[in-house]
């Protein structure tokens, strides 16, 4: 099948190069020149596992190009996917702008009939939106047919997720469109679910809401057991183990970051609005997570009072989780913030997401690709994301490093017992601390 995926973000490339590789001959389409020229020479412009690999090999095997230019991206092709970005408007809403300026642009290039897939995060009811932006604009006589098809892969594993995802669900009420995109995605030999366009639309944004759930949820039980001598991890194996619960996405910390979990939530909760309905659980989740974002600077205040004037912090970690460069709503950005008040040096440690960092964060922070020398004479360390890199931090590391061997842990890395045995003073998220040291 031909096919065109417009937007190269993670969401655009990772599927573009992924139906190549199942034998599609696709085009990716952009509106920024460097990076499809980037693209073009075989570099991927972002950082996923596995995905470079593959980008070289579909456009050596001639399944794979980049473009800019519409009418060329469009000729022949029978498929157009969508795969610009939502952002959140300061209202909470989706910005539709750019999925209005792509369709608007399919309309002015369309010279054959086309089905048009939407993979972007789009409120319910967008897709007859979109239906009706391209029949407005149309060119010429051809037919055009409009499907929902949201994307459910996470950053940091996108190409394992789309090879070995759930579900793909795909929402339309024309049967033959069902069917055409239905034998696009068999060789992934993912399940597929089809349903009506506004169900399609609506199983992404309450998929993630749920997720999100999920996490505020086992946050609030972590902070309840802090507060009780009970142990979070214990007590999400426990509640994990009934199949009703399910034991993923109970990991407490410091809360949701990325690009689509605080978007989400707040798009869903101006979609309730939208209609009358007030979704008091999911304002709730948001909450939460605001809260809990900040939550290491408030145990270190605790822990020290508010003098923490010149303390030498070590920052482990500042992509909004491991495998990614992404830094949307990263908690390193919300703990950097609050931590700058106090008048503390801070060294922060990332192996891939430092240049990302400097765009977003605009507090005086030395930056290192050398977990070692961020813990140099630190007085303390917090740990904010879960690299590899620092799971395999020994405790001796940070005594034999640190001016004083005072960990907080936003990640839950540790067991507290090693840390009691390694006489470290060590606290986490929902779990007794280790003090007497
Ligand atoms: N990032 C993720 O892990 C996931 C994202 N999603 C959803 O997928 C959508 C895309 O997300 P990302 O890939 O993260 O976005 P992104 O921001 O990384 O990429 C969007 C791309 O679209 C391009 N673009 C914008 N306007 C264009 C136009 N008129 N013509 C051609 N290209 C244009 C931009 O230059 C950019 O490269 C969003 O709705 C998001 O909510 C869904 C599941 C996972
Ligand atoms: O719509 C999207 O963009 C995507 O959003 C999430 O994927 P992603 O944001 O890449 O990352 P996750 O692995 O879900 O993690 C999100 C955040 O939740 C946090 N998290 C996750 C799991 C957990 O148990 N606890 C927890 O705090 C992570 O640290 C991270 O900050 C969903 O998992 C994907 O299914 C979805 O497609």
């Amino acid at each position: 099948m031909n096919i065109a995926v417009i937007g190269t973000g993670y969401v655009g490339l990772v599927t573009g190069t992924c139906l190549a590789e199942i034998g599609h001959h696709v085009t990716c389409m952009d509106i920024d020149p460097e990076k499809i020229k980037t693209l073009q020479s075989g570099r991927s412009t972002i950082y996923e596992p596995g995905l470079e690999e593959l980008l070289q090999n579909n456009i050596e095997n001639n399944r794979l190009d980049f473009t800019t230019d519409y009418a060329t991206g469009l000729a022949n092709k029978g498929i157009v996917y969508i795969a610009v970005g939502t952002p959140e408007n300061e209202d909470g809403s989706a910005n539709l702008t750019f999925v209005e300026a792509v369709s608007k642009d399919i309309a002015k290039y369309a010279q054959n009939d086309l089905i048009v897939v939407t993979k972007s995060t789009v409120p319910v009811g967008t897709n007859h939106q979109i239906q009706n932006w391209i029949k407005e604009n149309l060119q010429q006589d051809v037919n055009i047919k409009v499907a929902s098809n949201p994307e459910f892969l996470r950053e940091g594993s996108a190409v394992y997720d789309t090879f070995n995802g759930d579900r793909i669900v795909i929402g339309t009420d024309d049967e033959n469109t069902a069917n055409t995109l239905e034998e696009i995605n068999r060789p992934f030999g993912v399940p597929v679910y089809r349903t009506d366009v506004n169900s399609a639309e609506m199983i992404k944004y309450a998929s993630n809401a749920f997720l999100a759930t999920k996490i505020s949820f086992i946050n609030e039980i972590a902070n309840i057991c802090e507060k009780t001598g009970a142990n979070v991890a214990d007590v999400a194996k426990g509640m994990g183990m009934d199949d009703r619960i399910g034991s993923k996405f109970l990991n407490a910390g410091i809360g949701f970051g990325g690009s689509c979990f605080p978007k989400d939530t707040q798009s869903l909760i101006h979609i309730a609005k939208e209609v009358d309905y007030d979704f008091e659980i999911l304002k709730g989740v948001v909450e939460v997570n605001h809260q809990q974002k900040v939550k290491l600077v408030d145990q270190l205040i605790e822990r020290f009072g508010s003098s923490l004037e010149q303390m030498k912090i070590a920052v482990l970690g500042l992509a909004f989780k491991p495998n990614t460069d992404d830094m949307r709503e990263a908690a390193s950005i919300d703990v950097i913030n609050k931590l700058s008040s106090y008048n503390v040096n801070i060294t922060a440690y990332d192996p891939i997401a430092i240049d990302q960092a400097k765009k977003v964060i605009k507090e005086n922070v030395n930056y290192t690709t050398d977990i070692e020398e961020a813990l140099t004479n630190a007085d303390v360390a917090l740990i904010i994301t879960e690299w590899d890199q620092v799971k395999q931090l020994e405790f001796n590391t940070f005594k034999k490093l640190m001016k004083t061997p005072i960990i907080f842990d936003g990640r839950n890395c540790y067991d507290p017992k090693e840390a009691e045995k390694a006489s470290v003073e060590y606290h986490s998220i929902g779990r007794p601390s280790v003090t007497k040291i």
